[in-house]
């Protein structure tokens, strides 16, 4: 079994972002700059604001925070999206998800500007990448793909199952590792709260993703010997601790990585990389490279 080390890789990639920032910098060009909209105060969402807000001054890149009480109408809410659509200070910005009920998630992320989108997450750019266009790759996507990149994972013709099928993960991860590409050319198989029969699939996963939103609902009975397991689960539970909780994903690491070939771990696997792709994204943006 070994680990696959999510912060020595997020570290490499921020060093070579950084060398390219410095580039940028010395040459008297304004950095990139990430903006975010957060709505509310979500423990768990000030939490990853903050830590976007710092790989950025890691490496360089210039960053802002657009803090609204949950009681925006939608209505205000969308003229900031239009603000920062046409803002030239700002290369991609993000708006920090979930939102309150009565905010439309849809309509705001159909009204952000798909060339300022480092989220990925606007029609556009989903449907680019279902066509196999460039276009933004969602940020845990596209760091699941640079994880088995980066450790020679070997995909083609493998049975890649996928657990969940949210627009932010399951779907996106699906089409990446399906796709004429590598790491792709798997066989996919997407997986969901309706699926019958499941452990009886992720037995057969030569690579598993687990994006379902259950703390530890992958146990070592439903998978084979020598599986990849990607685990994008990321949950709060509650302890004794002197932080008051601890952070575990979607896998039953216990039982689950005696099993496997690789395994991600949480903390410290995909979601540090989920912020490394926003960066690479970002830094996409300032260049124009999908949208001249
Ligand atoms: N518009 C939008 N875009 C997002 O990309 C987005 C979002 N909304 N809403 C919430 C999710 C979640 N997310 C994470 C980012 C970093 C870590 C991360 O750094 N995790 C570390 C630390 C975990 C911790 O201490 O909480 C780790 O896994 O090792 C996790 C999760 C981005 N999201």
């Amino acid at each position: 079994m070994e680990l696959i080390d999510g912060k020595k890789i997020a570290e490499e990639i921020k060093r070579e972002i950084a060398r390219k920032a410095a580039e940028i910098i010395d040459a008297e060009q304004t950095p990139p700059h990430l903006a975010a909209i957060l709505v509310g105060n979500d423990p768990a969402s000030e939490t990853y604001i903050a830590s976007k807000e710092k790989a950025c001054r890691a490496v360089g890149f210039t960053s802002s925070v657009y803090r609204y009480p949950a009681e925006i109408s939608e209505q205000q809410l969308l003229e900031v999206v239009d603000f920062l659509n046409t803002d030239e200070e700002v290369h991609g910005f993000i708006v920090q998800l979930p939102l309150p009920r009565h905010i439309d998630a849809n309509k705001v992320i159909e009204r952000i500007n798909p060339a300022k989108d480092v989220d990925g997450f606007h029609p556009v750019n989903v449907g680019r990448l279902a066509l196999g266009l460039p276009s933004y790759v969602p940020a845990t996507p596209a760091g699941i793909v640079l994880l088995l990149e980066k450790y020679g994972i070997e995909t083609e013709g493998k049975h890649c199952v996928v657990l969940g099928r949210s627009n932010i993960v399951g779907t996106p991860v699906s089409l990446l590792m399906s796709r004429k590409a590598v790491p792709g050319n798997c066989t996919v198989t997407l997986c969901h709260s309706k699926t019958t029969n499941l452990a009886e699939i992720t037995r057969q996963a030569d690579i598993l993703i687990a994006a379902i939103g259950q703390p530890g609902f992958v146990t070592g009975d439903m998978v084979k010997e020598g599986v990849v397991v990607v685990d994008v689960g990321i949950h709060r539970i509650e302890d004794n601790s002197e932080k008051g909780y601890h952070i575990t994903g979607d896998v039953d690491f216990k039982s689950v990585a005696p099993k496997s070939s690789y395994i991600t771990p949480v903390p410290g696997g995909v979601g540090l990389m989920t912020i490394v792709s926003l960066l690479l994204n970002t830094l996409k943006a300032y260049n124009r490279e999908i949208y001249s």
